[in-house]
Order: C-alpha cells, then sequence, then structure tokens
C-alpha cells in the first residue's frame, strides 16, 4: 500500500472529514484515482488513518480559489500562505482529493 504524510496540525482536520484535499509537488503526487493510501504523521510517522484517492488534478498556484480553500478548511489567504511556506516558490501543484475509509 502506498503511504502519504501529513503535517501533525492536519491530522484532526482530515480525521474530521473537514480537509478532503491536499496540495503537493510533483514529486509527492504520484497517486492515481482508487489508490488506498496509508497515512502518517510527516513529524513521527505515526500512522493515522487509511484514504482512497478520488481524483489527482495539476493546478497553479495563481489559481488557487475558495473552493480548494473551503476543501483545506481554511481561507484562501492561509491557504495560500500556508503553500507558499511549504514550497516557496512553485507553481506548478497537484491537488490529490481524498476520502477516509
Ligand atoms: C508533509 C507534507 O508535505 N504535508 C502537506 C503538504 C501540503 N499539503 C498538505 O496538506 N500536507
Amino acid at each position: 500500500m502506498k503511504n502519504i504524510t501529513f503535517y501533525r496540525r492536519f491530522e484532526t482536520d482530515i480525521l474530521a472529514g473537514r480537509k478532503t484535499i491536499t496540495l503537493r509537488e510533483a514529486s509527492d503526487a504520484d497517486f492515481v484515482a482508487g489508490d488506498q493510501v496509508r497515512v502518517s504523521r510527516y513529524e513521527d510517522d505515526v500512522y493515522f488513518c487509511n484514504i482512497e484517492v478520488t481524483g489527482v488534478t495539476p493546478v497553479q498556484f495563481d489559481d488557487l480559489n475558495d473552493t480548494h480553500a473551503v476543501q483545506e478548511n481554511m481561507t484562501l489567504p492561509e491557504l495560500k500562505q500556508v503553500i507558499s511556506e511549504i514550497y516557496p516558490g512553485l507553481k506548478e501543484l497537484f491537488m490529490i482529493e481524498f476520502r477516509l475509509i
């Protein structure tokens, strides 16, 4: 089974179903719809759930919108700030949509 890690601060939102996408650089987006993926925390690799990937779509940083922000349980300015901190200067992102399984 493939694995993906999330920062610890996202764990509660994922488990509550409030965060249903993740925006990743290309090297971290090697998923296709239907993949069942083990999820662990980036900081300590502690497992916390499994997800099913429901879609993978390229998205430009400059095209991020309120729908993406809602899917991340953030405001759009918060989302742009977070992504800018994780991937400074990166314009081409991939939106991985998922559901808890
Ligand atoms: C570990 C890691 O890169 N986590 C990320 C990155 C972007 N979005 C996200 O939800 N989680």
